[in-house]
């Protein structure tokens, strides 16, 4: 090695991120002192129960966190800008060009009484100086890519005429409109059924692949991380308490929540045995603890843990939020 080459910058770098809505009731921390990051043409699970801050991170890295919510602290570095410090203007051009979002609910992104061309043609021209053909041909292309049979006629549909399952095929068909650098992808297959799920995982995953797109899948079924993504994060009272590469967490998850989600899937528990919840409630993160926010619910909660555990890396490329977490030899 000659020591010059030089380090590529990643696609996305959160840094100590803060959300907090000031509400009448007092300041809730929807996310606090988030960091991750991911690379060119990575997949990022990141995963948590209802209520965890998982939508409010992805709200934030695209700046559709509106009052009484804000960006509180840290850095959201995209492609190494800080876009907590880019104007509305700025924001506004990687918006659907370079980052896009897609959500649970594809009517978020479609307009009902417009045909797709024509949304899909507005949505190319809206960043790209093509002429109206040249902007239907990549609607065309890209509803093919996303393995959308008979384009032709889904293009001179309206998003009503389509099944559910082909209306988010078709969001996500104006999501990769762009060939963006990153997408975040809130939910969007979880009302979906399991067979029209798993079509659109593999699609979008071939997609990203062939592209270099950066994924942030969000999503509270590990089973779909599992499949999916190459890194996880997992989110708890709006903090990420264990993140790394999907194999190594669910092959060996280090906090004792991760491993209370895993217990939980239904492929680990065996038949005629009730599922195996994690007793407990989320905290209210209006009211959180001193200390570690899932103490009152862990298995192996100690006397350290009225204190807050800060993030530590007990394993290479592991990181961990916990004074006792599952490594050998330390093991409560
Ligand atoms: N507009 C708002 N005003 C006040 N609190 C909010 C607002 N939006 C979100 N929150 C709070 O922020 C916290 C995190 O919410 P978020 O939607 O990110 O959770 P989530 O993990 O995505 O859950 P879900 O899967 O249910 O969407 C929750 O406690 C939620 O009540």
């Amino acid at each position: 090695m000659n020591g010059t080459t030089p380090t590529p910058v990643p696609t996305l770098e959160v840094r100590h991120l803060r959300t907090v809505f000031d509400t009448r009731a007092g300041m809730l921390k929807a996310v606090d002192d988030v960091s991750f990051t991911i690379g060119r043409g990575r997949i990022l699970g990141l995963v948590g129960e209802s209520g965890s801050g998982k939508s409010v991170t992805g709200f934030s890295i695209m700046g559709l966190v509106d009052p009484p919510g804000r960006v509180a602290g840290g850095e959201i570095l995209f492609q190494g800008r800080d876009l907590t410090k880019m104007s509305p203007r700025e924001l506004r051009a990687l918006q659907g060009n370079r980052i896009a979002m897609i959500f649970q609910d594809p009517m978020m992104t479609l307009n009902p009484v417009l045909r797709v061309d024509t949304q899909m043609t507005e949505a190319v021209q809206a960043h790209a100086r093509v002429s109206k053909d040249a902007a239907r041909e990549r609607s065309r292309e890209t509803l093919a890519m996303m393995g959308i049979p008979s384009p032709d006629e889904r293009l001179l549909a309206y998003p009503h005429q389509l099944s559910g399952g082909m209306r988010q095929r078709v969001a996500i068909a104006i999501a990769m409109l762009h060939r963006p650098d990153l997408i975040i992808a809130d939910e969007p297959t979880t009302a979906l059924d399991v067979t029209i799920q798993a079509q659109i995982l593999s699609e979008v995953q071939k997609l990203v692949q062939q592209q270099g797109t950066s994924l942030i899948w969000i999503t509270h079924d590990l089973s779909v991380v599992a499949g999916l993504a190459d890194e996880m994060a997992v989110m708890y009272a709006g903090r990420i308490v264990e993140q790394g590469s999907v194999d190594a967490v669910l092959d060996h998850p280090l906090h004792p929540y991760t491993a209370g989600l895993i217990g939980s899937l239904p492929s680990n528990n065996r038949r005629g045995q009730r599922l195996h919840q994690i007793p407990g409630m989320t905290p209210n993160l209006l009211h959180l603890p001193e200390g570690c926010a899932f103490a009152a619910r862990c298995p192996r909660v100690g006397s350290a843990c009225a204190a807050q555990p800060g993030l530590t890396e007990p394993l290479p490329g592991r990181q961990v939020r916990c004074f006792y977490p599952a490594v050998q030899g330390t093991q409560a």
